[in-house]
């Protein structure tokens, strides 16, 4: 990557107990622009994830017997240092990634703030003491770090769906071991780069890459990894899930969306378009708590449907690089296949696409961004992630309706609902099943609130000062001082 400033960033080794190391042969990465071989990765033996273990296993202990206000101070400047080389650390995330320059730096920033944040939740791991039974007792409890932990992360957020697992397990004193997505694993290593340079020791953070499958049975299995967490599609999820189950691991899943965006015939309208934009449209659609489904009161629908198609129809779709580009490639052409496949089955069974004017030739992982009416639940599109810059939109007439169906979804992440009276605010946002939920806004993510949702969305809360809890372990203590 020659146009990198800072060429140690671009890391072609997995980073393992502070080496840099080989595989037995590489794993091609490309560039969804255009499908050019952006370098490779190594893919690891299960002995070498083994011998990984193992040594991020022995690292913890001196670790762990730092104080937190000594982590705080190696974390702040491993924060310090992924800012200072924003401008790297984006291109490397649009070129093996394809979201556009300014969204990778934006991510880049996110990704920075979990460490920033658990840098100083560190220092507030508390204990307490607790009123004794029996007089000549002493009651209270301590927390410590769980242990050696393992992460599986996805393509989408090559840099925040890492440092939103590292930066709470580093801060509670625990070793941690990272395989990201086989699309995006250059992000992962120049964030591996810049912790050693940041001064985390040896065998704290690693970051391996090779065979999913392969690499996964040691990190969801192996006895010396306490705590797994993971962040992609709920079938992946589910199958982690039960790996775990073999040795009792601590879990976080943060998994698959079908967020709901219900416009009331109250809401502010504009407000509502230039939030479902970014709510929709934000990484090209994928992300798991983007739109999968709008429903629009029929007294506000055609004013709604006027302005939100004139926003999509001035969307611009090319390389990530380019100044103007608002939405750029998908990950693989795997990934628009299975778009185009939802796509089918709703037209078939009579949705409508909105004519948005001239659209570019789809080539390679390009795809425009599409609005389709005439949307019902029969549809395959309205019960599955799309996970692309596909927009569906259904009519409602009552608000009991329209979250019966809202709510009719595996699924429990994020959900968006747009309404100026505050009696149906508190009504409507008590009764939507899901983690989260977006009222007159289509941004909720940040670093100091709880992500994580209900249902087979997934188990556990990432960042907030909930998301260092699933890093850390209460001990009870009893003392008799008679
Ligand atoms: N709730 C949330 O915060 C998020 C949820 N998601 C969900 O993830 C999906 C899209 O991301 P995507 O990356 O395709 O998801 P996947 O679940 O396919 O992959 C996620 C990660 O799991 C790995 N993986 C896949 N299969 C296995 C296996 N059998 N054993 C071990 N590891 C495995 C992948 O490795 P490899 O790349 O090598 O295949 C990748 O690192 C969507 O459903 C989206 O909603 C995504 C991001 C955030
Ligand atoms: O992977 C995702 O989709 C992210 O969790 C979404 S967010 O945190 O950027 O909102």
């Amino acid at each position: 990557m020659n146009i990198l400033s800072n060429q140690d960033l671009f890391r072609q080794a997995c980073y393992v107990n502070g080496q840099w190391i080989d595989g037995d042969n590489g794993i091609a990465v490309t560039n969804p622009a255009d499908q050019s071989v952006l370098g490779t990765v190594p893919s690891l033996s299960v002995e070498q994830v083994n011998d990984a273990i193992v040594q991020a296993h022995a690292a913890m202990a001196g670790w762990s017997a730092r104080t937190a206000k000594e982590r705080a101070k190696i974390l702040q400047r491993w924060f310090e240092l992924i800012e200072a080389n924003i401008d790297d650390l984006g291109t490397i995330m649009t070129l093996e990634q394809g979201k556009p320059l300014q969204e990778a730096k934006g991510e880049i920033r996110y990704a920075a703030s979990f460490i920033e944040w658990f840098a100083e939740e560190g220092k507030r791991v508390y204990g307490e003491t607790i009123p004794q039974t029996v007089s000549t007792n002493r009651l209270s409890t301590i927390k410590q770090p769980i242990g050696v932990c393992s992460a599986i992360t996805p393509w989408n957020f090559p840099a925040a769906m890492i440092t939103r697992k590292a930066a709470p397990a580093l801060a509670a004193g625990c070793s941690i071991i990272i395989k990201p997505a086989s699309e995006t694993p250059f992000t992962a290593l120049a964030l591996a780069e810049l912790a050693a340079q940041a001064g985390i020791p040896a065998g704290i953070f690693n970051v391996i890459t090779g065979d999913a499958r392969t690499l996964g049975e040691p990190l969801t299995k192996h006895e010396l990894i306490s705590k797994f967490s993971f962040t992609g599609s709920t079938q992946v999820g589910r199958k982690l899930y039960e790996q775990c189950a073999s040795t009792i691991k601590k879990t976080s899943l943060e998994l698959g969306g079908n967020a709901p965006f219900i416009v009331f015939d109250d809401a502010d309208i504009d407000k509502a378009v230039a939030s479902g934009m970014l709510a929709k449209f934000r990484n090209g659609g994928q992300t798991c708590v983007c739109v999968n489904r709008f429903y629009v009161h029929d007294a506000v629908y055609d004013e709604f449907l006027e302005k939100f198609t004139a926003r999509v129809a001035e969307l611009r779709v090319g390389n990530g690089l380019e100044q103007n580009t608002d939405i750029g490639p998908m990950i693989t052409r795997r990934a628009i296949e299975g778009m185009n496949v939802l796509l089918e089955d709703a037209l078939a069974k009579g949705a409508r696409l909105v004519d948005l004017g001239t659209e570019i030739e789809e080539q390679g992982n390009y795809i425009n961004p599409k609005i389709l009416v005439d949307v019902d639940d029969s549809m395959d599109i309205v019960h599955e992630e799309i996970f692309g810059p596909i927009a569906t939109l259904i009519r409602f007439t009552d608000e009991d309706e329209v979250l019966n169906r809202a709510n009719d979804t595996i699924f429990g992440l994020a959900a968006y609902f747009f309404s100026q009276d505050v009696r149906r605010v508190y009504r409507v946002a008590e009764r939507l099943e899901s983690g989260m939920v977006g009222i007159n806004t289509g941004m909720i993510s940040n670093e100091v609130a709880p992500f994580g949702g209900v249902k087979q969305s997934g188990l556990g809360k990432e960042g907030s000062r909930y998301g260092i809890e699933d890093y850390l372990k209460v001990k009870y203590l009893c003392i008799d001082i008679a």
